[in-house]
């Protein structure tokens, strides 16, 4: 059929021949542009690299993320490369000696140069940001924490990425990105569907985030409520979606500097003794601390004048009862101006709402009780009681592995996150199980850095993806086959033409 209209073809053969030319040229030519234009927007970088040095107030950890380089930044295509842990404790340990806290920092810059493919390291943001243990050190001495900051960003800069600075959160900052992070890695903001759609998942798909550090802890949810107190609510616009967020971080109330609490309220309800009943410490247990080092942090409460280097000894009673009484008494639950929606301390806290995520200490602590992720709360209190009965000696044979410096705790770190928990953010018998204690989700781990990248780096849009932008590939593979189809035409049109010729 082709060949009999070509047959009838009027056209003089140089006319011919000269647009059959121009077709096979301008085929020709635009296959090699496609070919060069699909190269250049998908091939360099395949992958973009991101990292975040979490500077917590125990430890630091360097996280590495990638992403593919396109514009494919969307939701659920950042993902943990590497999680490198810093020798050694906090960068806020350092302030006699700022020096060693950027020294600290090589070894996982050194890793994450490594996972990184060479020529990359320039286009690779670096941030570091540091969390409660600085703020505390900010608070007690703002020359050395600067000191240190300076430092970390000094050895950072030794390094070939881009780096994007060093600077001290602030609380509300790090429950907002805790909870991007979550929401983000499991697509709570908006799915991408198999069928190439942008889906706005369910109302009740956002959690709640509820992390616990050393130095302080964090409770970030979507309220049904208005939010009455401003000073606590952030605004994020995602992916075309408004959403108002209740937030705030409790200084002084992380694992650590919540136990300082527990052993100055002791020593202050036994007049300053030497010796001090520890109800929350196993019995054989005993703790001697100076009192120069008990009182040397913003968040011990000074009563009367001290000699630093007296001794005061801790003597575990293995007292479950008693613990958890004594976990309320660094609570104050009767100010708040805005009753009821108080937490503790005076602090606004509007009702919880929704499922949450409890990480770091929360998931350490739970994971240590052998609880399941969504124990009932009947079981997860006898749990607790009876660990807290067993005395120091079979809690060390029981377990053999578990490093002392957190064997001790555990008994006082549950009661107290049980009375935080039921106490003052009122979860209750029925919406405890709303919580789901966990560490990692789909291999990333749970807590503000990835949340803190995605900001910094924009890589979630404002406004929703209505269209993939550059050229998907159905349009690519229609155009190819277009392209081939008229160099082929030109072909048979040419062969036709030479026949005709040589008749
Ligand atoms: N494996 C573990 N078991 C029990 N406690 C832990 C473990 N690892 C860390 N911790 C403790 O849990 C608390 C929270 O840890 P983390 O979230 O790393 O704190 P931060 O961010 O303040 O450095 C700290 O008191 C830390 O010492
Ligand atoms: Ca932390």
């Amino acid at each position: 059929m082709l060949l009999s209209v070509m047959g009838k073809c009027t056209l003089k053969p140089q006319l011919a021949g000269a647009l059959v030319a121009v077709i096979g040229c301008t085929s020709l030519i635009a296959l090699i542009l496609m070919l060069v234009q699909n190269d250049s927007a998908e091939m360099p970088p395949r992958f973009q690299y991101g990292i975040v040095f979490d500077a917590g107030s125990t430890h630091t950890a360097l996280f590495l993320y990638k992403w593919p380089g396109a514009k494919e930044n969307n939701t659920g295509v950042v993902s943990q490369v590497l999680v490198c842990d810093v020798e050694g404790p906090g960068i806020s340990s350092y302030a006699n000696d700022p020096p060693a806290a950027g020294q600290s920092l090589t070894v996982c810059l050194d890793d994450a140069k490594k996972a990184i493919p060479i020529g990359q390291e320039r286009n690779t943001p670096v941030y570091l940001g540091a969390t409660a243990g600085m703020r505390l050190l900010r608070l007690q001495n703002a020359t050395k924490a600067d000191q240190v900051m300076e430092e970390v960003a000094k050895t950072i800069k030794e390094y070939p990425f881009d780096f994007q600075g060093a600077r001290i959160l602030l609380g509300t900052e790090e429950g907002a990105f805790g909870w991007i992070t979550i929401n983000y890695i499991l697509e709570g903001f908006i799915k991408y569907s198999f069928e190439g759609k942008w889906l706005k998942p369910k109302e009740g798909e956002i959690l709640g985030a509820l992390d616990m550090g050393g130095s302080s802890t964090q409770i970030t949810f979507r309220p049904t409520d208005p939010i009455k107190d401003p000073t606590s609510e952030v605004q994020l616009r995602l992916y075309g979606l408004n959403y108002g967020i209740y937030t705030h971080s409790y200084l002084c109330y992380g694992k650590d500097q919540a136990m300082r609490q527990l052993q100055i309220q002791l020593l202050k309800m036994n007049n300053m003794s030497q010796r001090v009943t520890h109800p929350c410490y196993h019995q054989g247990y005993n703790l001697s601390l100076a009192l120069g080092d008990l009182y040397d942090s913003p968040c011990a409460e000074k009563t009367g004048a001290f000699d630093p280097t007296d001794i005061v000894t801790f003597l575990g009673s293995s007292d479950p009862g008693q613990c958890l009484k004594l976990t309320n008494t660094i609570f104050n639950f009767s100010d708040c101006s805005f009753p009821p929606d108080c937490a503790f301390n005076g602090v606004y806290q509007p009702p919880i709402n929704g499922n949450f995520y409890a990480f770091s200490s929360y998931y350490y602590t739970f994971d240590f009780l052998g609880l399941a992720p969504q124990a009932p709360l009947p079981l997860v209190l006898s749990t607790i009681e009876s660990f807290c009965k067993k005395n120091w000696s079979m809690v060390k044979t029981e377990y053999p592995n578990i490093p002392e410096k957190y064997l001790q705790d555990y008994c006082a770190s549950a009661n107290y996150k049980m009375t935080l928990l039921q106490e003052a953010y009122k979860f209750n018998e029925t919406t405890w199980s709303n919580i789901y204690f966990k560490k990692k989700v789909a291999d990333t781990n749970i807590g503000w850095t990835l949340g803190y990248m995605l900001n910094q780096s924009s890589l979630i849009p404002s406004e929703h993806p209505l269209l993939i932008t550059g050229v998907n590939h159905g349009q690519w593979a229609a155009g190819i086959f277009f392209i081939v189809f008229a160099l082929f035409l030109s072909f048979v049109v040419m062969i036709i033409l030479f026949a005709g010729n040589i008749n």
